[in-house]
């Protein structure tokens, strides 16, 4: 199956199974396809090759951002991602994409200076604050971290797009795209 069926049809089964779950954790909440197709295209763009994705769920984005780069995505979840894993293979794309179970903040605390391209924030959006400084630290210069869900979630993100318009070396801005993806460019 060509993969943007794949993609469609992983969606909208997304979309159903949210439909009928009552507790919002369970749920798929995959990025919309705007956003991910602008993330996609803003990844080409950069020519990012070392991604890193908090928020794995269903594997939905990170096949998106698995197709758009020519290296590797990372894509951290504290839920197992065996149903990611059999979509990856699936859409032939396994050998791009590393799978770790791990806590957000933990991972991108224990992640080298200035080792990562794009860095995809897309979990629980309280915790963001907390994990800082280690979003910016894991980011080579030119470097781009994307938040899902800033218009959708104004209040919930707030403080982490302070801490990022406070900071002088970001470039940021957001795109009214799907539900709001803030993109912000760590300066050369
Ligand atoms: C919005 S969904 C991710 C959707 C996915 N990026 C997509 O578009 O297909 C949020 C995911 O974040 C995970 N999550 C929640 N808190 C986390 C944390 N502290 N560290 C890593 N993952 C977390 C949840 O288990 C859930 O699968």
């Amino acid at each position: 199956m060509p993969l943007r069926a794949l993609l469609d049809d992983l969606y909208a089964e997304g979309q159903d199974f949210d439909a009928r779950q009552s507790d919002r954790r369970d749920r798929r909440r995959n990025l919309e396809p705007d956003a991910a197709e602008l993330l996609a295209m803003v990844l080409r763009i950069a020519g990012a090759r070392d991604i890193v994705e908090i928020g794995t769920s269903n594997g939905y984005s990170t096949l998106w951002l698995a197709d758009a780069t020519a290296g590797t995505v990372t894509t951290v979840d504290v839920a197992p991602a065996t149903e990611a894993r059999a979509t990856a293979a699936r859409a032939g794309l396994s050998g791009k994409i590393v799978f770790e179970t791990a806590d957000g903040g933990d991972f991108l605390a224990a992640r080298p200076d200035r080792s990562v391209d794009l860095l995809f924030l897309d979990a629980e959006r309280p915790e963001y604050p907390g994990w800082w400084p280690h979003p910016k630290r894991v980011l080579r210069a030119g470097g781009v971290l994307a938040i899902d869900n800033v218009l959708s979630h104004p209040g919930e993100v707030a403080p982490f797009l302070r801490l990022i318009a406070g900071d002088p070396d970001f470039t940021a801005s957001t795109v009214a795209v799907g539900k709001g993806l803030h993109l912000a460019v760590l300066r050369e």
